[in-house]
């Protein structure tokens, strides 16, 4: 890894904001949703074969009540109580998000207003292909619980023994999630979204994924709704002269180990900083479990970039839009009415990336691949839907007739005037 200048850095390199780009990935994802559309479960089955190495036409794809209670067998105490507690603290951050229906009554004796409704049945991504993610069950369902949804359906990929992790189940369970199916990848889309023999399809389909998935997600948008792209992980660092190269290398490897398409980019306008963040990720990669994944992801989507000041490097991180945004300067707090384009944004030394995926609350699905532009994290919101309450009084439609018939006219839709007039003919 080079220091790279502003000026030489090829922002295409690093934002990859490319998900529709890759023309064989997506021809590839849309055979696959094809499929499922066409053979149901026995296209499933096939594609589990291939992908996850496992043949579960014996054992079917839905997870059972006595798997669920062998996997509380299987976790520790000291496991069940760290998920415990963040699920209380996710819990505690989602009610605060929660919106409520209203109705204005007005003194001409009209009412308007809003009903907030949960939707009914919704289809959670938990990932499960290179590490599984039992905290992603829970950033998924919980959210989708404090909304009201009554059906929430989870689907992640089995394991080559066939089972999901014991932690993912316990998760699964703690967190109210109320069907399991062992499918992942495209396929695991498209069952969510179109349906099989065993699986009823879901109104809006949710979480993070590798680049097939978020692929798949973004093909059956429309069949139904998605949350957002929420792709391969990434982290900027923004750091100042009091970063330390041993905690930065840390936070940046934290997200390269997640896949190799995963980003990690340092900026500072202190070359020392750089200089030893660089040495440091080599060091750390020595005894890192993932180090061939976290290696391939920094050499090709990582970078060290040098700017001229802190604000140039504030400006590079709303361009690059990352999902995770780490402020290791000394005064974080004032750098925050700038940020613009981040998923989430972590405030000086003592909150590294991985205190948000975990543990303190706020979502840890959020969007990538520059989608950060657009889309918020996964929120209490994006489980429920609106419905508009109209309740017009005799006086209120008396006052307004006249106006709404000439509006109606202007359009040349004379059936909408006649409506309106017809409640004063007599
Ligand atoms: N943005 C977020 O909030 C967030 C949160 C957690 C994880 N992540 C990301 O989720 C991703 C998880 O990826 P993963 O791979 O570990 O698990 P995954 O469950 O997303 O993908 C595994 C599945 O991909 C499919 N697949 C693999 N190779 C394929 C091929 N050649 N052709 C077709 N399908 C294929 C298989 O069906 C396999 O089961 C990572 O990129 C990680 O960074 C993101
Ligand atoms: N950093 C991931 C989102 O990009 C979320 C996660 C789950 N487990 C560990 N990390
Ligand atoms: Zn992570």
């Amino acid at each position: 890894m080079r220091i790279e200048n502003l000026n030489e850095l090829d922002l295409n390199r690093l934002t990859r904001k490319s998900y529709g780009d890759d023309e064989t990935l997506e021809q590839r994802v849309a055979e696959i949703i094809k499929l499922v559309q066409k053979d149901g479960e026995e296209a499933i089955y096939k594609l589990t074969e291939e992908f996850d190495h496992v043949n579960l036409r014996q054992s079917g794809l839905q997870v059972t009540a006595e798997e669920i209670q062998e996997a509380y067998n299987n976790v520790s105490e000291n496991y069940l109580r760290a998920l415990r507690t963040a699920k209380a603290n996710i819990l505690s951050y989602h009610e605060k998000q929660k919106r409520t229906s209203w109705l204005e009554p007005n003194l001409d004796g009209s009412v308007l207003g809003q009903l907030l409704l949960p939707l009914k049945r919704v289809g959670i991504y938990v990932p499960g292909g290179t590490a599984s993610y039992p905290s992603s069950v829970l950033m998924n369902a919980l959210p989708a619980v404090v909304a009201g949804v009554e059906e929430i359906v989870m689907v992640s990929p089995p394991r080559t023994d066939g089972t999901l992790l014991p932690e993912v189940l316990v998760a699964a369970a703690e967190a109210g999630v109320t069907e399991v199916y062992k499918v992942g990848g495209a396929q695991g889309i498209a069952a969510l979204a179109y349906g099989t023999e065993t699986i009823f399809p879901v109104d809006k389909i949710t979480g993070p994924g590798n680049i097939y998935v978020t692929l798949a997600k973004k093909q059956v948008f429309g069949t139904v709704d998605i949350d957002m792209l929420a792709g391969p992980s990434e982290i900027l660092i923004l750091v100042d002269e009091t970063g330390r190269p041993e905690e930065l290398a840390a936070d940046l490897l934290s997200q390269a180990e997640h896949d190799r398409l995963a980003s990690a980019i340092l900026v500072s306008s202190n070359q020392e900083i750089l200089e030893k963040t660089i040495a440091a990720v080599e060091r750390q990669l020595e005894d890192l479990p993932r180090a061939e994944i976290a290696r391939a992801s920094w050499e090709t989507y990582g970078a060290a970039v040098l700017v001229s000041s802190l604000q140039e490097g504030m400006d590079l991180a709303n361009k690059i839009a990352p999902e995770h945004f780490e402020l290791v300067v000394e005064e974080p707090f004032s750098w925050l009415g700038q940020v613009r384009n981040v998923g989430a944004v972590f405030l000086g030394r003592y909150s590294p990336e991985p205190v948000g995926d975990y543990f303190a609350g706020p979502n840890h699905v959020l969007p990538t691949g520059g989608s950060a532009r657009f889309y918020s994290p996964l929120n209490v919101d994006m489980f429920m839907k609106k419905v508009s309450v109209i309740g017009y009084s005799e006086t209120a439609l008396k006052r307004d007739a006249q106006q709404i018939a000439l509006l109606a006219r202007s359009e040349g839709l004379e059936a909408h005037a006649r409506a309106v007039e017809a409640r004063f003919k007599d």
